[in-house]
């Protein structure tokens, strides 16, 4: 691993304490020292950039307003804690940021329990947590601070919207930050989004004002009192026609916006917010990548980057190797864009996320007919169910993760209505460095058990255009699920689209002894296939499952009669994944008999680590060489 010279000014052990002791111009040379160590270390290793230089500014003046020994901070999303890890005593290792074994790219409570108070990755909760901690802050007669700071982005969560309408009704002391930087990873979309960047002094809208307070003052008998409450105190028409009604509205206090870039100016307006005996929202203008000029131009590729060359911007495109398909993703987005040329009823729905579900080439060639919803995967689902209802064929791109937030409205708005809404799940299986917020390893699990459902996993990026095209013609709920990396298969040109016959997989090796036979899916089943054809003895069968909901009943019927043993893999948690559903099947149908089973799987009792994806396959014993010896080991257990 590289030594990166973390500034002693970074490695001071008094730190953060001392950030309150400090002058402005020391906290300056911190800030820049921040800047650097983060461009540095996010250059070799990666990570969320333009998001972590946006906030050094805010953590620094929360650091010298807030004892964060008592006081509690959290970070929406988390994804731009890294000042906040360089000051809360973790210079000295933010190295391994992302690293497996090393920092987690998100604030972590068994990382520092003392100063990441709520874990992150997923978006919207910094303020329903805040709120929590409000509430048993007043139960428990202490006195601590509670600030939330969120994006603009994760404000388009409506889980945002329900903790500010009960923290306002029920006036609890809270600070939350709103930082606004008009992006999300993408731009910021929404109305929302269009009334906070609303540049309220524009003449258009002064000339607004002075005409509604003429209009008050016109209104017969109670026009001028109602001109006079509007015009005094906190109520004036100034704050009654800020961006701030909003807020108001559910009950909080307003400040801003403010430049939350300027280190003064913020430490100023804290030291008010912190006096407030009621819920005050603090509204701050940021800009995201401050202080780094490819990151402050292009936002959007440095919100999560890979490695890049720190002196010039330059991301390296990655390597293609001959013997490697193109990526799921990009083949995704390619075979929707065909589908949709020819069918007009296909609409393409994310939940901010455009570019990284590969719907860029969809939203250029059919705008009307694509939809960012912005960071709300429940209602992205529920507006696609109502879309279904009128005959259009809704295309839902959202990562697995993600969309464990919307199960409800998977179960009760699309399935129990058997609605025709495709659900498109990239980032399935271990996704890497961002870690266990973000593996998308159990969707196989709460997808497969819903009624109407059916579920596909296709093997690699040949076979998932025909799953894309089979979904679009079953008229019910389907979900495919594959990662973004690509397979370890040569990809045949892409002609046409194939219907394929529901509940039937692929027998790809089939070895003369009847011994053992690996049943795999989705993108394990080329690492399962490598292995195989990497043993000395040619005598292991591989069967391609695609279908983990129906499950290929009768193929599986006649593998289970057939062989002495089944192994089982697959990149998804164990607990009622593919083998699962295969094995309820079986034994069920008292299928079983004599037959020996390896489950090969993720944990069940852990949640898997961050690190390299390969580096975590190879952990998890779902690497080609791991599967491998499985195998062996498996077999001679046969004999
Ligand atoms: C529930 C959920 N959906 C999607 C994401 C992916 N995501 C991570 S950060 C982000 C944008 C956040 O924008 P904002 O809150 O404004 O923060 P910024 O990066 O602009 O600082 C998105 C869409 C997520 N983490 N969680
Ligand atoms: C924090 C977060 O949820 C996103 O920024 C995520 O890390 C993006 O992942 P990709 O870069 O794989 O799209
Ligand atoms: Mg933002």
């Amino acid at each position: 691993m590289t030594d990166f010279n973390i500034p002693a000014s970074l490695l001071d052990e008094n730190l953060p304490h001392s950030i309150r002791q400090m002058d402005l111009a020391e906290k300056e040379r911190l800030a820049r020292d921040i800047r650097q160590t983060i461009i540095q270390v996010v250059a070799k290793n990666g990570g969320h950039l333009a998001p972590s230089l946006g906030v050094v500014e805010l953590t620094l003046a929360l650091l010298s307003v807030f004892n964060p020994s008592r006081d509690h901070i959290i970070w929406d999303v988390g994804h731009q804690c890294y000042p906040w890890k360089l000051l809360t005593k973790r210079a000295k290792d933010f190295k391994t940021l992302r690293q497996f074994g090393g920092l987690s790219g998100f604030p972590k409570r068994s990382e520092s329990p003392e100063f990441d108070r709520f874990g992150g990755g997923h978006a919207s909760i910094s303020i329903s947590a805040g709120l929590g901690m409000a509430m048993a802050r007043d139960l428990n007669d202490t006195d601590e601070n509670i600030v939330s700071v969120i994006g603009d982005g994760a404000l388009t969560g409506g889980m945002a919207f329900e903790a500010l309408n009960q923290a306002g009704g029920l006036h609890k002391r809270m600070i939350v930050v709103l930082n606004d930087n008009e992006m999300s990873i993408s731009r910021n979309v929404g109305a929302l989004s269009q009334f906070l960047s609303r540049n309220l002094a524009h003449k258009r809208f002064l000339n607004f004002k002075d005409s509604t307070g003429n209009f008050l003052k016109s209104i017969p008998k109670i026009g001028e009192t109602l001109y006079n409450i509007a015009d005094k105190g906190e109520k004036s028409l100034k704050t009654l026609f800020t961006q701030g009604m909003i807020f108001e509205a559910l009950g909080f206090n307003y400040i801003g916006p403010i430049d939350g870039n300027n280190l003064e100016e913020l430490i100023r307006h804290l030291e008010i917010a912190k006096e407030a005996e009621k819920p005050i929202l603090l509204h701050i203008r940021t800009k995201k990548g401050l202080g780094y000029p490819p990151a402050e131009n292009n936002p959007s590729r440095f919100h999560r980057v890979p490695g890049f060359e720190p002196e010039t911007g330059l991301v390296p495109t990655p390597k293609i190797n001959a013997e490697q398909g193109p990526g799921f993703t990009k083949i995704f987005g390619a075979s929707l864009c065909e589908l949709a040329s020819e069918d007009k009823k296909i609409i393409a729905v994310c939940a901010a996320m455009p570019d990284g579900t590969g719907l860029g080439e969809f939203r250029s060639r059919f705008p009307e007919r694509f939809i960012d919803a912005g960071i709300c995967e429940e209602h992205a689902v529920t507006f696609a169910a109502g879309m279904a209802t009128r005959g259009l064929k809704p295309v839902v791109a959202i990562y697995s993760t993600f969309l464990q937030r919307a199960y409800d409205q998977i179960i009760h708005d699309v399935c129990l209505q058997n609605l025709p809404v495709v659900f498109c799940l990239d980032r399935a299986g271990l996704v890497g460095e961002d870690g266990a917020s973000h593996h998308g390893v159990f969707d196989l699990t709460y997808l497969r058990s819903i009624p109407n459902m059916t579920v596909l996993a296709p093997r690699d990026e040949e076979d998932l255009p025909d799953c894309l095209y089979t979904a679009l013609q079953l008229n019910s709920p389907v979900a495919i699920r594959y990662p973004a990396m690509p397979t370890h298969a040569k990809i045949a040109k892409h002609e046409g689209f194939k219907l394929l016959e529901t509940g039937k997989g692929d027998m790809l090796i089939e070895a003369e002894q009847k011994d053992v036979c690996v049943l795999a899916v989705g993108h394990r089943v080329h690492p399962c296939k490598t292995a195989i054809k990497a043993l000395p003895n040619n005598n292991i069968s591989l069967f391609d499952a695609r279908w983990i909901s129906p499950v290929p009943e009768e193929q599986l019927k006649k593998l289970a009669a057939a062989y002495k043993g089944l192994v089982f893999v697959e990149e998804n948690c164990r607990a009622g994944g593919f083998s699962s559903a295969c094995l309820e099947f079986l034994a069920d149908n008292d299928l079983l008999g004599a037959c020996k089973i390896l489950r090969i799987g993720l944990p069940d009792n852990t949640f898997a680590e961050h690190g390299p994806v390969e580096e975590l396959r190879k952990a998890y014993g779902i690497d080609t060489d791991s599967l491998g010896k499985q195998f062996v080991n498996f077999a001679d257990t046969i004999k």
